[in-house]
């Protein structure tokens, strides 16, 4: 099922346009309050929109204009899976009860949809748990039945609302790798703030913040290659968005970044953006000198443990250094540094 998805809700400044193509994954990120739920509601039917459509196939789902709904397919009818981040499954039934509700009110035999239960319990690693109730149930195993559930119901488009947020994080790995292998063929959009659900389950991000689209690409080259500063983050990189000078990147704070560019033939004064690891990135008490670097004047605001590393933050760039380096230029919050990163280690690209 290929999902079109075009629609406005002025009331929540939310703008969107999305497409996913048959069998894919679209990731959806962004910080809080970007938009990313209000697009899976009016996906599933949950919200209306002002203007707009979204339609699976061609066939319309919804389409509104100027707050009136012109096609309304109602959420029971439209064969498409919220999942949200409770599994909310139903107290009174058994598990495979659970899983097996979907087909059955589909209009399946008990005995078929019982079958089908179990296949999709199977998928999940979870056919022993069938008898169970819901209350005897961890957190991960409910949660990864609410998945069973959904996909029972054979859905043309499934819709996982941080499927991992409620989890503790010794259980997002067993989830994480049954949905890597049930989503291979299905039509999804998953949002997340976790990069290892994007970098596993997506074939596309779309980055959403304030309620617009601000970043959309293969999940491997948003990753790689971020414009936005969400991205960067989720992507654990230094960004510095500004515009071509010939030799660098002219930041809105008038740093000129110097990096490997993509060669020739770019205009003076297109956007560009400088993007770096943290880990290449030095930080001293004096302005450096010599080879081809890049150097930032910056105050420290955090400290924070990152492996065998501590990440120093200075408001929007990051250095990891050794805890060594942390002891010896005596850094806290407040101390005044210069980043310094080697131009070799900069990549700058059009954007
Ligand atoms: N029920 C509601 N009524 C009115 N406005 C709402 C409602 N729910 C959310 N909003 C607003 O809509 C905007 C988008 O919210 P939404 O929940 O879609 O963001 P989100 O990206 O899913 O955030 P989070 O990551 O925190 O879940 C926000 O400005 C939010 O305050």
């Amino acid at each position: 099922m290929t999902l079109t998805f075009a629609a406005t809700l002025p009331d929540r400044g939310f703008d969107v346009e999305l497409d996913v193509a048959e069998g894919r994954t679209l990731a959806l990120l962004g910080p809080n309050g970007a938009g990313k739920s209000t697009a899976l509601g009016l996906a599933a039917g949950t919200l209306r929109p002002h203007d707009g459509h979204v339609t699976l196939d061609g066939r319309p789902l919804v389409h509104a204009e100027a707050g009136r709904t012109r096609t309304w397919v109602p959420p029971h009818a439209r064969q498409v899976a919220l999942l949200a981040q409770e599994a909310l499954l139903f107290p009174h039934l058994s598990v495979r009860q659970n899983v097996a509700f979907g087909p059955r009110s589909q209009g399946a035999r008990r005995r078929e949809a019982d079958a089908a239960a179990d296949r999709r319990l199977a998928d999940v690693g979870l056919a022993s748990l069938a008898d169970r109730a819901p209350s005897t149930l961890s957190g991960g195993q409910a949660q990864r039945v609410a998945v069973a559930r959904a996909l029972a119901a054979e859905p043309r488009l499934l819709l996982l609302d941080e499927p991992m947020a409620a989890l503790d994080v010794e259980v997002t790995p067993a989830l994480r790798q049954s949905l890597k292998h049930l989503l291979a063929e299905q039509t999804t959009v998953i949002t997340t703030h976790d990069v290892l659900d994007a970098l596993l389950l997506a074939d596309e991000i779309a980055v959403i913040d304030g309620g617009r689209v601000v970043e959309r690409g293969a999940t491997a080259d948003v990753l790689a290659r971020p414009r936005s500063t969400f991205a960067a983050k989720i992507a654990g990189l230094n960004l510095l968005a500004g515009t071509w000078t010939g030799d660098g990147v002219r930041t809105t704070a008038g740093e000129v970044v110097h990096g490997h560019a993509p060669g020739d033939g770019l205009a003076v004064g297109v956007p560009m953006t400088a993007v770096f690891r943290p880990a290449a990135v030095s930080v001293y008490l004096d302005e450096q000198h010599g080879s081809p670097r890049n150097t930032f004047r910056g105050t420290v605001t955090s400290l924070e443990p990152r492996g065998d590393l501590v990440r120093v933050r200075t408001g929007h760039l990051a250095a990891d250094v050794t805890p060594q380096s942390v002891a010896e230029l005596s850094l806290v919050p407040g101390a005044q540094v210069w980043l310094s990163v080697k131009a070799a280690e900069v990549d700058v690209y059009p954007g």
